[in-house]
């Protein structure tokens, strides 16, 4: 009985790894019929059972009217620090995590995903990681739940386009990204004295 559990289980949800050690791909199953879908997009039981025991406490929700909005890269850091399972509601976003773990041997790797209202994919990005993200459809809605509440005080930001992380935002040449005027004076990974060590 156990093992035909765990196996429903798997089903409801299908986990891929990425070459960031912790940042897994989300697939929960979708049960479509002649109205559109069903899909359960967080079950604390069903993670559960593939290894997932985070403790979610805040889910945020933001809309970007337009594309090429970029939000990020962001981080809390301890006592506060944040994991995040992270979805889009509404449009198309390619999401994106940054290891910021000191003497990791993936530190300052980046990695994307698309995450989008069609594919019903989900991010997700433990605690030591830098997270942002950059819109490609106007209006597009991101939902993500956080393993701890909003700590202003232990807010991090680097900038999203930092020559030594690198990340291709898929930009068309020329075009410049909506961005907070906090995001746009974020500092380099460089000058930032991450709080974050790895652990293994
Ligand atoms: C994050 C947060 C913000 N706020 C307030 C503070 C500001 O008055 C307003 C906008 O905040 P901010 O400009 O930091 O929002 P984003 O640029 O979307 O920041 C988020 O974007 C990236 C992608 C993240 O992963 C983080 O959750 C977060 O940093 O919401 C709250 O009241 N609670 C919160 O948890």
């Amino acid at each position: 009985m156990a093992c035909a559990k765990k196996r429903l289980e798997e089903t409801l949800v299908q986990i891929t790894t990425t070459k960031l050690a912790g940042v897994l791909i989300l697939s929960p199953a979708r049960f479509g019929d002649a109205r559109g879908f069903f899909s359960e997009s967080w079950n604390r039981k069903t993670l559960a059972a593939q290894g997932i025991t985070l403790d979610f406490v805040q889910d945020n929700h933001s809309l970007s009217a337009q594309i090429g909005t970029i939000r990020g890269l962001h981080f809390q850091s301890p006592p506060h620090a944040q994991a995040k399972l992270v979805r889009c509601g509404r449009g198309c976003l390619f999401d994106v995590a940054v290891d910021i773990r000191r003497d990791s041997p993936t530190y300052g790797q980046w990695l994307g995903e698309e995450l989008s209202d069609q594919n019903g994919r989900q991010l997700l990005i433990p605690a030591g990681f830098l997270h942002g993200f950059i819109t490609r459809a106007p209006d597009t809605e991101i939902i993500y739940k956080c393993t701890d509440y909003y700590a202003p005080a232990c807010d991090g930001a680097v900038r999203f386009d930092d020559p030594d992380i690198g990340i291709d935002w898929g930009l068309p040449a020329g075009v410049a990204p909506i961005l907070s005027d906090k995001d746009a004076a974020a500092p380099l990974l460089r000058d930032l004295d991450t709080p974050f060590v790895f652990e293994g």
